[in-house]
């Protein structure tokens, strides 16, 4: 027999950050899984783990904040899986990289991530994913002790693996991005890296040469100092997550370890940003 899914389209203005936070809270309420789309994205839930109220307990959509609205369709899994695929583009940074599902075709590019990211955050459509692989590409890794903080589908560790990092550590705080980080790295056929679910208090007595971490502001914020007391002498951190118009908070807070911006890349007034020590 079919198992029915429930599913939800939201139309999330402004999208982002509303989006991330939204699935995040339809993740928790039970939701199994999400395709992002331009308007925001569709949601999927279970039949027999779905209830008639249970959106009112889902508390961004009472915010005034954003303005998101939806509509409901029921569907059977085998429709729900080809529409999962039919979502997912293969992309490609640089003509380099190529990021794409297990279904799709190789388009044998230098390097090839196998992504199947469920609910994780990381297909590298993402502005912010996108960003920091194309930081990580212009980057000597080889043998560089790496962190991936919030490594959502494990995608940025992964890819520093190929580029020669090792050992990498990737922490997310979700557990199903733990779960979908590890499924990934086996399936990229890594070997260097360490995957744990927890947040900054597992940095305690660690050491990188390079530091990624694709959050969001205020993350970054708070977490600041953790990042730099596991921060090797002449490491580099990449961070991203955040606006260009947070950069002046993001900058101020990071120049007081005394690292400077190396190099800014920005999309869609998204940005991710270098930091070296000079
Ligand atoms: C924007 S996504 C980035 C995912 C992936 N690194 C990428 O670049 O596509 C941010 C990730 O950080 C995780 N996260 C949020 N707060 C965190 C925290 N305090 N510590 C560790 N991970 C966190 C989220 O669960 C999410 O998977």
């Amino acid at each position: 027999m079919n198992i029915k899914y429930i599913g939800y389209s939201f139309t999330v203005t402004p999208k982002e950050p509303a989006t991330e936070i939204l699935i995040a809270q339809l993740g928790f309420a039970g939701f199994e899984s999400f395709v992002e789309n331009e308007d925001g994205v569709t949601a999927y839930i279970q039949e027999a783990d779905w209830n008639a109220g249970m959106l009112e307990d889902i508390q961004i959509l009472n915010s005034n904040e954003f303005n998101i609205s939806y509509k409901e369709e029921v569907i059977e899994q085998t429709n729900w899986n080809s529409e999962w695929e039919k979502n997912f583009n293969p992309i490609q940074v640089d003509d380099l990289v190529s990021i794409r599902a297990p279904f799709h075709e190789n388009p044998n590019l230098k390097y090839d991530i196998v992504i199947e990211p469920k609910m994780s955050f990381g297909t590298g459509h993402h502005e912010t994913t996108h960003m920091m692989v194309q930081h990580l590409l212009d980057m000597d890794l080889t043998n560089k002790k790496t962190l991936d903080m919030g490594c959502g589908t494990g995608i940025l560790a992964i890819f520093a693996e190929m580029k020669g990092a090792q050992p990498i550590d990737a922490i997310d705080i979700d557990n199903w991005c733990y779960e979908n980080s590890l499924e990934n790295v086996t399936r990229n056929n890594c070997s260097h890296i360490s995957v744990y679910e927890g947040d900054a208090s597992l940095l305690i007595n660690k050491e990188y040469d390079v530091i990624i971490a694709n959050i969001n502001r205020n993350i970054l914020l708070n977490d600041m100092q953790s990042y730099m007391n596991c921060l090797a002498k002449n490491g580099t951190i990449l961070f991203s997550g955040f606006y260009q118009e947070d950069i002046p908070i993001i900058d101020a807070e990071v120049s007081k370890y005394g690292l400077n911006i190396d190099k800014i890349i920005e999309r869609n007034n998204w940005v991710a940003i270098k930091y070296i020590f000079e």
